[in-house]
């Protein structure tokens, strides 16, 4: 365990820092979904996996176990089997199920990553709210919505906020932690301390549009893509232009697809229509295109660029 607790900062799988949450259930098995799974189940957590499909969840859990695999690489490099334990230990702690009413039952906290839409996501909290336990905290990683709009439908008001995740989950330090309204401090503190037992560094954000992150991250790459649509350079360009010139990791039009095009969207979209004289979250029709024609990113095969479907 000390040996992990040393690298800890760097693959977010801390198992030093108590959390009263044991038994976590994440519903959604794509994306964000599978890496938040990933992530509690290496800091020791029960988890239940859960997806509409039963083909995502088969996908999720080879991609985990993939994933655990380059943690025990590293962790593990000079005892192999040691490593094959850990990666056997920690897949061993996720269970997947397609029904979210019985995954909930067990559960001490919920965390949803299912699709950016808030009827969808509304329809599954009730559900949730109706088959948790009392003392059960429900939250969402959204992206984009608003926590007390999704809050809405819940009577658990004061046992409710958001864990923002981000992409990768597995390697991404942050988490932002979101105040509801109605969110109670024991609420927010058992989210704080289950976001560090999980290997995060949190930050507290009020429920503001796109929290700290995205507020300032999604109007940069729409900004990249309006500028690659009017012709001022290619993507290529553009995305060398940002990693060398501004240090990014990645450049923004491989950061979209990255993320996905109809998450993209689905922010844009969102804000949009909340705030239609915002020139920032104005429609793009190079986006609409792309997502009209299935181009998701990295995850449908093609987005900006072309990728090896996985
Ligand atoms: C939309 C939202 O709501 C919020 C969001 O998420 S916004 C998106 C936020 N994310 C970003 O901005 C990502 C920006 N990109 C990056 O940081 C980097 O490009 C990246 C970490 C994704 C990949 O880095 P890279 O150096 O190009 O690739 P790669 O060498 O494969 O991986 C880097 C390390 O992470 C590890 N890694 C990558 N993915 C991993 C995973 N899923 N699980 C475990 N380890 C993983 C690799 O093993 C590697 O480790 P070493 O450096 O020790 O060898
Ligand atoms: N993609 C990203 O970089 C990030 C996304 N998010 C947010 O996380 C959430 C999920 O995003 P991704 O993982 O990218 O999406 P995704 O499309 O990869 O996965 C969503 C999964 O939810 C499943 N699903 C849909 N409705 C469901 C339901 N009612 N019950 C159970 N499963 C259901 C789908 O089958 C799909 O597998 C969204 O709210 C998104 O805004 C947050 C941080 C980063």
């Amino acid at each position: 365990m000390m040996q992990f607790g040393v690298i800890a900062r760097k693959f977010s799988s801390s198992a030093s820092v108590q959390s009263a949450i044991k038994n976590v259930t994440v519903i959604g098995g794509g994306l964000m979904g599978s890496g938040i799974a990933q992530v509690s189940a290496q800091a020791g957590q029960n988890v239940t996996l859960v997806d509409v499909s039963p083909d995502v969840l088969a996908k999720a859990q080879k991609s985990i176990g993939a994933n655990l695999g380059r943690v025990a690489k590293k962790v593990y490099k000079d005892k192999p089997q040691e490593g094959e334990k850990f990666v056997a230990e920690a897949l061993g702690r996720i269970k997947t199920l397609t029904d979210p009413v019985a995954a909930a039952k067990s559960a001490d906290l919920v965390v949803e990553a299912i699709v950016e839409n808030m009827d969808v996501k509304h329809k599954l909290f009730k559900q949730l709210d109706e088959a948790a336990p009392e003392h059960t905290i429900l939250a969402s990683n959204t992206s984009s919505l608003s926590i007390n709009e999704i809050a809405s439908v819940v009577k658990r008001k004061d046992r409710f906020g958001g864990l923002h995740f981000f992409n990768p989950v597995p390697v991404m330090r942050l988490l932002e932690v979101v105040k509801g309204a109605e969110t109670s401090e024991a609420t927010y503190n058992a989210m704080m301390a289950w976001g560090k037992a999980v290997g995060k560094t949190c930050i507290t954000c009020k429920d503001t549009p796109g929290f700290v992150v995205n507020r300032l991250l999604v109007p940069y790459i729409c900004e990249a893509i309006r500028l690659y649509e009017r012709g001022d350079a290619s993507a290529r360009d553009i995305d060398i232009a940002m990693k060398l010139g501004a240090g990014y990791p990645m450049g923004p039009l491989e950061l979209a697809d990255y993320v996905g095009l109809d998450t993209n969207k689905f922010i844009l979209d969102g804000w949009h229509k909340k705030y239609p004289d915002q020139p920032l979250f104005k429609p793009i029709p190079l986006l609409n295109k792309l997502v009209a024609e299935g181009k998701l990113g990295v995850k449908s095969g093609e987005g900006f660029y072309k990728y090896e479907k996985k």
